[in-house]
């Protein structure tokens, strides 16, 4: 696994290592000791995968409130996506900065999101699918999001969603 950071203090993407013989390839997508080398303390306790079957799905931008604060690790494995972090740590010099990794298929590549950050996707091709690795368990009430557009964070998405939920077509103003 190789960690790139990013523009987000604690934010990485991560290259895959594959390993090629006559039969395909292999490569680690997950290793505590790895991250721990790299300075990054995480122990998923929960997965999820998220199904999209149309190209310009947008998805976010969405995070837990304290005490439900999470890091994720996110993978697509089916198709690309133009992924999106957003630093919303109170204090953070880089607070309200965001930063934009496209994940494919292909590449074998992931984002690593620390605490405090929301998250937000947009589909580049029908058929995406993404895989989360949290540390935190889902915490219905304690889920909050920010509107994909809100000039707030002046996010450059490369298009305007084409299937989006009426909570993420609606969130507020960003007031923070
Ligand atoms: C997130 C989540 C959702 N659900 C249930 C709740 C709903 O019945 C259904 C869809 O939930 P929601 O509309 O919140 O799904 P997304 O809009 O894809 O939310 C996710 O999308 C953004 C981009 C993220 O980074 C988060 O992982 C998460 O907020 O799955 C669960 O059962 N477990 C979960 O961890």
């Amino acid at each position: 696994m190789i960690f790139r950071a990013l523009d987000l203090p604690g934010a990485f993407e991560i290259l895959p290592e594959r390993a090629r013989d006559e039969r395909g390839a292999f490569f680690r997508s997950f290793c505590e000791a790895e991250f721990a080398a790299a300075g990054v303390a995480f122990r998923p306790v929960q997965m999820s995968i998220s199904e999209n079957p149309r190209r310009h799905t947008l998805r976010g931008m969405h995070w837990q409130a304290p005490p439900a604060e999470e890091r994720k690790l996110i993978r697509c494995i089916r198709g690309a996506v133009l992924d999106v972090a957003l630093d919303l740590r109170a204090g953070s010099a880089t607070r309200l900065r965001h930063v934009a990794v496209t994940l494919s298929a292909e590449a074998g590549n992931a984002i690593f999101i620390p605490a405090g950050c929301a998250h937000g996707f947009l589909t580049l091709t029908d058929d995406a699918a993404l895989e989360y690795m949290m540390d935190v368990p889902f915490a219905p009430g304690l889920g909050r999001g920010a509107r994909w557009d809100d000039p707030a964070f002046g996010i450059a998405w490369r298009a305007p969603p084409a299937v989006i939920s009426e909570r993420d077509a609606t969130w507020p103003d960003f007031d923070g």
